[in-house]
């Protein structure tokens, strides 16, 4: 089903205005649940409502005429008929304060408007078409932004002569070129997005691209920054009318209210505190509330609240298990839940927890900077991990040892939107690594092998979640985890390599800079920092994965695809992880390539005795490096064995499939033929 779009002339499908439809529900849902958190947003939010609701409905609410003088009630105190007493004119406060807000709050939404239209309209044209055009606009701004903001706007308030129009052109014309710097920059960070570049490949107008896909995607920063400068909108507009730049007397306004209300501030504070506390509730409100939306568009700064709610689980779980008698009372009381895991690890043997519904989900996912997290974190800090902990207890202990990586009927589900029901992802999965060993990984796309890497990396972002089972770690369980844990662990025992190389690497800092980034991230607090030696080992570590000493000061645009995915392995392994998990790190190269980082993997794989987890589609290069394979399909594991089994008796159809899908080397017999 398609839909028809004003906006892009074109049509969209049904699935992604749903997907629209969703996000624009997440948003609502999560502004929902920052203002239920909240109750100090709750109240703000309704002063704000009644301060409009009063300047709207000023002329119905008040019972007095804002300009009618009245000698004989003059400087009255705030009683039953006058709530907010009267001002040196007899005239009723509160009347005042209501039409006043009118022209206080209408002169900043309209300056407002202008600010953003002018800034929008400049913002976006300085940032797409870049070149002259951004240099001759940026210069504009540098001229504007070397005077004196207040100073000019009061000069062009004095030129235009009194009155609210003048006020509010005044303010716009000095305050548009900092949002239009914020805007232009706003645009420079997504005009190079691939779906920008699709669409100018496409042959899409200019102004269409800059309407719907440009400014689509910026529209939640822009309603954040407006909400946040409101405020101080309302606060310059106030000012400027305090210095009797404003509307003309005797029209009420707040900042005039305030300067006439200034000569009687001993005998009658009325008068000055009225509007001086609504200018400060109005702004104070708006600031805050502009907060909390900015809240609900970036979920990140949600995690706190997050993280608050997973430490009351873990303190439950903990004790849970306690009574259960399932885990011994050393775990409560250990230093680390990495520590209670090796020890449990080292003292239960095979008697592996029963599965709970109390899944360790982390909140972090694929973005740049979580997956640069899973190449360097703190310092491990002497973590008693399995290596060594487990002692001799015989050949049962031995064998754990040896496994360092281990699920047990682990569920992923996508959690649901409000009413809708869970996804599951992943379903009962089991698998176990041992040391030194290659395990290999597939399924088709969608069969949920990136999941299931990203639960064993502990980087599962909502809406995923686990739901159940277990995972080991180096003989720790990691249900009890919190995002610190994981961090300790992550880039020093496991480290992670993705498909596209540009997801772990900051396009801004130098291979060297963030290789000697991830291999500081796990000095020992404490260590110092010998600059030549971090720097000799980083070029040995260059050399080692196959680049020259020069890619150490270049930065990832500067390098190829096979050099970049050499960069990232190199990343994975400068902290000697005792695990690997290389998710189709091969995909996005040419086959020669492949063939080189495949090799390279290997050998590194070789010599450093590292367990890997490979994650592929292509059966044939998982046959060149695994020892095992673990096939998937629709988020179950349906069938295990070595390389050798699985190749040539493999018991499932859908194995029997994937087999036959390979492709032949075969020459057709028509290009044969022709030859
Ligand atoms: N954030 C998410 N929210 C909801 N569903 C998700 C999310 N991430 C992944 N999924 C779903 O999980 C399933 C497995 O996805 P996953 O990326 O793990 O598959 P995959 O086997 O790695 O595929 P590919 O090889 O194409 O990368 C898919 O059906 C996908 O739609």
């Amino acid at each position: 089903m398609w839909r028809s779009t004003s906006l892009t002339d074109g049509w969209i499908r049904e699935s992604d205005w749903n997907r629209r439809d969703s996000m624009d529900n997440r948003f609502r849902q999560r502004l929902f649940v920052a203002l239920k958190k909240d109750p100090l947003a709750v109240f703000l939010l309704a002063i704000l409502a009644v301060v409009i609701v009063m300047s709207i409905g000023g002329a119905w609410f008040s019972g007095y005429d804002p300009l009618k003088v009245d000698y004989k009630q003059a400087l009255l105190p705030p009683s039953g008929d006058h709530w907010l007493g009267t001002d040196n004119y007899g005239r009723d406060v509160l009347s005042r304060l209501m039409h006043g807000g009118a022209s206080s709050l209408g002169a900043s939404v309209l300056a407002v408007s202008l600010i953003i239209s002018l800034g929008l309209l400049i913002g976006l044209a300085a940032g797409y078409f870049g070149g002259w055009v951004d240099m001759v606009l940026t210069r504009l701004m540098d001229v504007l932004f070397s005077f004196p903001q207040l100073v000019l706007a009061i000069a062009l308030a004095s030129l235009l002569g009194p009155g609210l129009m003048s006020l509010m052109i005044a303010v716009a014309a000095v305050a548009w070129p900092s949002f239009a710097r914020i805007f232009r920059s706003y645009v420079l960070s997504v005009r190079n997005e691939g779906y920008v570049l699709a669409a100018k490949t496409s042959g899409i107008p200019a102004w269409k691209i800059i309407g719907t896909h440009i400014l689509g995607s910026i529209a939640g920063p822009i309603l954040v920054l407006v909400t946040l400068d409101m405020g101080n909108i309302i606060l310059s507009i106030a000012s400027m009318s305090f210095l009797g730049l404003g509307i003309r007397p005797p029209q009420p306004e707040w900042g005039a209210m305030l300067n006439e209300g200034r000569a009687y501030i001993e005998e009658a504070p009325w008068l000055f505190l009225a509007p001086g506390l609504t200018i400060f509730a109005t702004v104070l409100a708006t600031n805050y509330l502009g907060d909390t939306l900015k809240d609900a568009l970036e979920p990140r700064t949600l995690h706190m609240p997050r993280l608050f709610e997973r430490r009351k689980k873990r303190s439950g779980s903990v004790e849970a298990m306690g009574q259960s008698g399932r885990e011994s009372a050393a775990g409560d009381q250990g230093p680390s839940p990495l520590a209670q895991g090796t020890a449990q690890a080292a003292e239960s043997g095979s008697r592996l927890p029963a599965h709970t519904k109390r899944g360790a989900s982390a909140n972090s996912g694929r973005e740049r900077s979580a997956l640069a997290k899973t190449s360097g974190a703190v310092p491990p800090g002497g973590m008693p991990f399995a290596a060594g902990a487990a002692g001799s207890r015989g050949d049962q202990a031995a064998e754990n040892r040896a496994c360092v990586l281990s699920a047990e009927g682990l569920c992923v589900s996508a959690r649901a939107e409000r009413g809708g029901s869970r996804k599951p992802i992943l379903e009962d999965i089991g698998l176990q690594l041992q040391r030194g060993e290659c395990l290999g990984l597939v399924g088709e796309s969608g069969s949920g092998k990136s999941t299931l890497a990203l639960a064993l990396m502990g980087l599962l972002r909502s809406p995923l979640e686990t739901t159940s089972g277990t995972i080991r770690l180096l003989g720790a369980d990691t249900r009890l985890w919190e995002w610190n844990d994981w961090r300790k662990a992550r880039g020093s025992r496991i480290a992670y390599i993705t498909q596209d190389p540009m997801d772990s690497l900051n396009p801004v800092l130098t291979v060297g800079e963030q290789l000697q980034e991830c291999l500081a991230a796990h000095r020992e607090s404490g260590a110092a920092a010998n600059k030549s030696e971090i720097k000799a080992k980083v070029l040995k570590l260059l050399q080692q994965t196959g680049l020259a000493a020069e890619v150490y000061g270049q930065y990832p645009h500067q390098l190829s695809g096979g050099m970049r995915q050499r960069v990232v392995i190199a990343m994975a392994i400068v902290n000697e992880p005792q695990i690997i998990i290389a998710d189709e790190p091969t995909t996005a190269l040419d086959v020669s390539t492949q063939a080189r980082i495949m090799e390279l993997l290997a050998t590194l794989q070789r010599e450093r005795n590292m367990s890997m987890i490979f994650i592929t589609h292509d059966l044939r290069l998982v046959a060149n490096i695994a020892d095992r394979i673990c096939v998937m399909k629709n988020g179950r594991m349906i069938e295990q064995g070595d390389v050798r089994s699985l190749f040539t008796e493999p018991r499932e159809a859908y194995t029997q499939q994937l087999l036959k899908a390979i492709p032949s080397l075969r020459i057709p017999p028509h290009i044969r033929q022709a030859k």
